[in-house]
């Protein structure tokens, strides 16, 4: 009964048709192709099928590949050789036996026999008989293909309107031809093969490498062919080498894949963005399939993830011994110097650590945007990853920057005095690193944000308390926002007591550090405010990177 139901369904889908060629018809039942974590497992023999009582292993050739493909798409599966592209596609057309996890549907529903009759599937190989002409190649599918209902006359007038629409009158008349027998070219081969396809103008077209072979002209011709196809409606997924960048702007969509595994599942236009959201962009300007190719086969455009954690850590060693010679076993009898290195300190980790974490979100934001629209997790997953995952790296730098300079410069030699100069300098690091984080989220464009970041961290600095003795009340406030002048209050403290004095053979002999005027004006007391500020600034400063990102991806959800 299923069955007489599903070939009347058919039958008049071919009826409705014969008005008008098929390929500028629109798809009668247009499908939402729809696969999720498709795995495919194969059990091959260790050794080869000669070897005897050898065991057999699992090969898994695809490893849980998902994405989505709307009637008037065409979606591009590129990837190098043997990384799973034809055996998704396979796959995709109902036609992959064997241990296939995870779901195939086709506007909800699985693969069935009417979705079978709405699809076309154009194998790599265009197997064809090599005598026909490429009339005869299609009426001869026609006759096969359409059903009885339709009459002889009108079924080779199918053909002939597929020929047309294929462009293929020039050469309707010439033999397909072989391998010993000069026929019709690559291209028209091609073309005959999706011709076949189109003749019962399936909804759903996949096609196995269209254009291998082929040379770019020709294969520009095939995908706008089946970009027409795609624009009446109809869902295409064809596996593809290596495409120009003209034919890769045609893609609706693009799916990546490397041994298995999806790399990218996107819009075409939009998936050298994405990796350079991630990080990796090409140096110079190239074709988006060959360097997407790169990347499915390993091969990083440079290694620009790796270098900027070895240049930073570079920087801050050369940095940190540098500043140990400079401020070499200076003591308290050069106590302008010391004081020096401390406000040094203040500033060189003032901001560093701000232009950090100024470029976290931004560089993330496309991949952010993308994946919480899809919900793919919860925004206080993805800051508290960000934010305290990387943590313990932050931190290490400036304690080891310390430690160098510290016993370097000959500051006070006990556990206790540097372990409240690591202290102060790693709360301060932590809210530089939170200003960073709000301003780039605040902002969400590296540019404006390092500028604006900037502009901050010096008004910060100026209004330290170290530069400018004699600051003018209407702008003095600064200070009581400014991270410079807590830290440099808290390292004054970690070094000096109100009690501790230092020659002085201008006004007498000795005077008390906290008259010197680069410590008299910030003072050696008010230890616990600083802290206190310091505190509340690092967490208001994540809460407000929180806040900004919380406009990321709601829009689309
Ligand atoms: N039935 C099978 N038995 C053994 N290996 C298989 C089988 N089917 C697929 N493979 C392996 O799975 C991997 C993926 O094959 P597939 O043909 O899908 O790759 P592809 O990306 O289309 O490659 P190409 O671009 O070269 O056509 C290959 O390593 C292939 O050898």
């Amino acid at each position: 009964m299923e069955q007489e139901m599903t070939d009347i369904e058919a039958q008049s889908q071919i009826l409705a048709e014969q008005e008008s060629p098929a390929i500028f018809k629109k798809a009668n039942r247009p499908v939402t192709l729809k696969f999720e974590n498709v795995v495919y497992k194969i059990r091959t023999k260790k050794g080869g099928m000669l070897k005897k009582n050898s065991k057999s292993e699992e090969k898994i050739i695809l490893k849980g590949v998902t994405g989505m493909v709307l009637p008037g798409e065409i979606l591009a599966m590129l990837g190098p050789s043997g990384s799973g592209k034809t055996t998704l596609l396979t796959a995709l057309g109902g036609r992959l036996s064997g241990r296939l996890e995870g779901s195939i549907t086709y506007n909800g529903k699985p693969f069935s026999n009417a979705m079978k009759r709405n699809t076309g599937f154009v194998t790599q190989d265009d197997v064809l008989y090599p005598h026909l002409t490429v009339m005869e190649t299609l009426v001869f599918t026609a006759l096969l293909r359409l059903p009885k209902s339709i009459k002889k006359e009108e079924k080779i007038i199918h053909a002939e309107n597929v020929i047309t629409q294929l462009g293929l009158t020039k050469c309707k008349n010439s033999i397909i031809g072989g391998m010993f027998l000069r026929g019709v070219s690559g291209g028209e081969r091609k073309r005959v093969s999706i011709g076949q396809e189109m003749l019962i103008n399936p909804s759903l077209l996949l096609l196995d490498e269209p254009t291998s072979g082929l040379d770019s002209t020709t294969a520009q011709r095939i995908v706008s062919t089946l970009w027409e196809l795609a624009n009446g409606g109809r869902t295409v997924v064809m596996t593809i080498h290596q495409p120009s960048s003209r034919l890769f702007y045609m893609f609706h969509k693009v799916l990546l894949l490397s041994e298995g595994n999806p790399v990218y599942f996107g819009k075409g236009a939009e998936a050298m963005d994405y990796f350079a959201s991630i990080g990796y962009a090409p140096s110079v300007a190239m074709n988006p399939s060959d360097f997407l190719l790169d990347l499915a086969n390993g091969v990083s455009p440079d290694d620009s993830r790796e270098n900027p954690v070895i240049i930073k850590q570079a920087l801050v060693l050369v940095v940190a011994f540098l500043s140990g010679l400079l401020w070499w076993q200076s003591d308290v009898t050069h106590l302008q110097d010391q004081i020096g290195l401390l406000f040094f300190y203040a500033g060189f980790w003032g901001f560093f650590p701000l232009f950090q974490a100024i470029f976290t979100f931004p560089q993330e934001r496309m991949m952010l945007e993308k994946e919480r629209s899809s919900g793919m997790y919860r925004l206080s997953s993805y800051f508290m990853a960000k934010t305290v995952g990387d943590l313990p790296m932050e931190l290490v730098l400036p304690a080891v920057f310390v430690t160098i300079t510290y016993w370097m410069a000959g500051l006070k030699p006990t556990a206790g005095n540097f372990l409240d100069t690591l202290f102060s300098l790693l709360l301060s690091v932590l809210v530089s690193q939170g200003l960073g984080l709000a301003l780039g989220a605040l902002v969400m464009d590296q540019k404006s944000a390092t500028i604006l970041g900037s502009v901050i961290m010096l008004s910060f600095l100026l209004a330290g308390g170290y530069y400018v003795q004699h600051v003018p009340v209407f702008i003095a406030w600064i200070k009581y926002f400014s991270i410079s002048q807590y830290t440099y209050k808290l390292l004054l403290g970690s070094q000096y007591k109100p009690s501790d004095t230092y020659p002085c053979p201008a006004r007498g002999g000795t005077c008390l550090v906290g008259d010197f005027p680069s410590i008299k004006l910030v003072g050696l007391d008010g230890q616990a405010i600083s802290v206190v500020a310091l505190t509340i600034m690092l967490l208001l400063y994540r809460l407000f990177a929180y806040m900004a990102l919380m406009r990321i991806g709601v829009t689309r959800n």
